[in-house]
């Protein structure tokens, strides 16, 4: 008797309610491979009533808990208003209660909030579950840069992809058509070791990043024969829409990298557009951003990297097309140089509690260069960090431009 799949989405923001929608549109299409219900973390906070009738006669008009919120109106009133959400989407507050028995794990939250959130997961996972990260960002610990899927197998010996993608979440939850990517490099078919002992695999950490928590191996445990085998066709079933194109390709990191390291060349092109000089300069800039993060990519995941990710994957070359001109990282930084103010306080003040990840994607990977003694191989990195710590201008982009094409060269 094949057992079903429990699917859940760690995760309620902006995308994270996103791809919950279409998580939960696939397993109620694919009802005999998943369980229909996907259960949706939810960081629970008091949200107001939009100024709605329906809502309103919903939910009344006093601030309410956004789990009741989703769960009553189908409706994520603050994350992603004004799209239906499938019922069977059920938003849980309770982390451990959420993802009790689940088999896949998507994480989908800014990666701000990753290592509290895998810390308190710990433990009440299953031993053979699977996991997909569609967290954009990297984590510096221990002298040494992470992905986020990384972190997930190190901290809960489990099995983890990447999505990533051209993927404005308002425009997909829309169902405009688009297409995203999955790296994911799973364990063949699981068998059990000759002694019963749990399988080894090995995931691709390079040398120069491994660290003693960062290993080159995890223990995995296999998953039951009596579960649908997790492979790129299920992943296909589970994520893919008519209006959400899916292609799975083993380059986990490029997948993850991609995602990461685009949002800083989306804070500069953003920089350009505020100051109004136009779409060569920004395609300038772009250019060089784009070569900045294949050098990264070979310089520090040279065995796990595959660079032609960048150039054939929507989660390369596409994703900073798409977020170089509507992501919020990119309307952001271009409202910052308008109004004369830091990227900060403009996202304080105009994502309504949605959070930018190029701010401390940037940080982080200048601490990581910076410690590498590698800052001069990324002038437009660099530069874009002097941007958030006020430490030059804009006209300083200029002889940038010409030092960066002999630097990439
Ligand atoms: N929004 C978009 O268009 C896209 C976002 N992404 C990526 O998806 C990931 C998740 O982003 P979004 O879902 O857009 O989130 P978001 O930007 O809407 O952030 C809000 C989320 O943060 C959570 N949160 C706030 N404070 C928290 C805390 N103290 N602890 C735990 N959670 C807390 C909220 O509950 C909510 O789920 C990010 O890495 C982002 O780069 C990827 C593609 C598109
Ligand atoms: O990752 C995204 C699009 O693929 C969204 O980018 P922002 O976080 O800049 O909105």
């Amino acid at each position: 008797m094949t057992q079903k799949h429990k699917v859940v989405v760690i995760g309620s923001g902006n995308w994270g309610s996103t791809i919950g929608k279409i998580l939960a549109e696939n397993t109620r299409e694919h009802s005999d491979i998943f369980e229909e219900d996907v259960s949706m973390w939810v960081f629970e906070e008091d949200v107001d009533v939009p100024d709605d009738g329906t809502l309103r006669d919903q939910l009344g008009d006093k601030p309410v808990k956004l789990t009741h919120a989703i769960n009553t109106t189908h409706q994520n009133v603050k994350y992603l208003p004004g799209i239906k959400l499938p019922d069977n989407l059920v938003a849980n507050p309770d982390l451990q209660d959420t993802v009790k028995g689940a088999t896949i794990l998507v994480f989908n939250l800014p990666h701000q909030f990753m290592s509290k959130t895998l810390e308190q997961i710990k433990g009440n996972h299953l031993p053979y579950a699977r996991a997909i990260s569609c967290v954009k960002g990297v984590n510096i610990s221990e002298g040494t840069v992470k992905l986020y899927s990384e972190l997930i197998m190190e901290k809960l010996g489990i099995y983890c992809g990447s999505l990533s993608g051209a993927n404005i979440a308002s425009e997909v939850a829309a169902e405009n058509l688009c297409e995203t990517t999955i790296g994911y490099d799973g364990p063949p078919m699981d068998y059990k070791q000759p002694d019963g002992s749990s399988q080894d695999n090995l995931i691709k950490v390079d040398k120069q990043r491994q660290s003693k928590s960062n290993p080159s191996r995890i223990a995995l445990h296999p998953v039951p024969q009596t579960y649908h085998h997790v492979d790129s066709a299920l992943l296909e079933k589970l994520f893919g829409r008519p209006y959400f194109n899916v292609q799975v390709v083993r380059d986990v990191s490029g997948v993850a990298l991609g995602g990461a390291l685009k949002n800083i060349v989306a804070l500069a092109a953003g920089f350009v557009a505020g100051k109004g000089w136009g779409e060569n300069t920004k395609a300038a800039v772009i250019r060089i951003g784009v070569l900045e993060m294949v050098r990264f990519g070979c310089l520090w995941f040279p065995q796990s990297v595959d660079e032609r990710t960048f150039t054939k994957e929507s989660a390369g070359i596409a994703d900073v097309i798409a977020s170089t001109s509507a992501g919020r990282n990119f309307h952001s930084a271009c409202h910052a140089v308008e109004q004369g103010v830091t990227v900060d306080e403009i996202e304080k003040k105009e994502l309504g509690g949605q959070k930018l990840q190029g701010t401390s994607t940037t940080r982080a990977v200048h601490e990581f260069l910076e410690k590498q003694g590698q800052l001069e191989k990324f002038p437009l990195f660099v530069f874009v960090y002097d941007i958030l710590e006020e430490r030059t201008t804009m006209d300083a982009l200029p002889e940038l431009l010409i030092r960066g094409s002999k630097v990439i060269a």
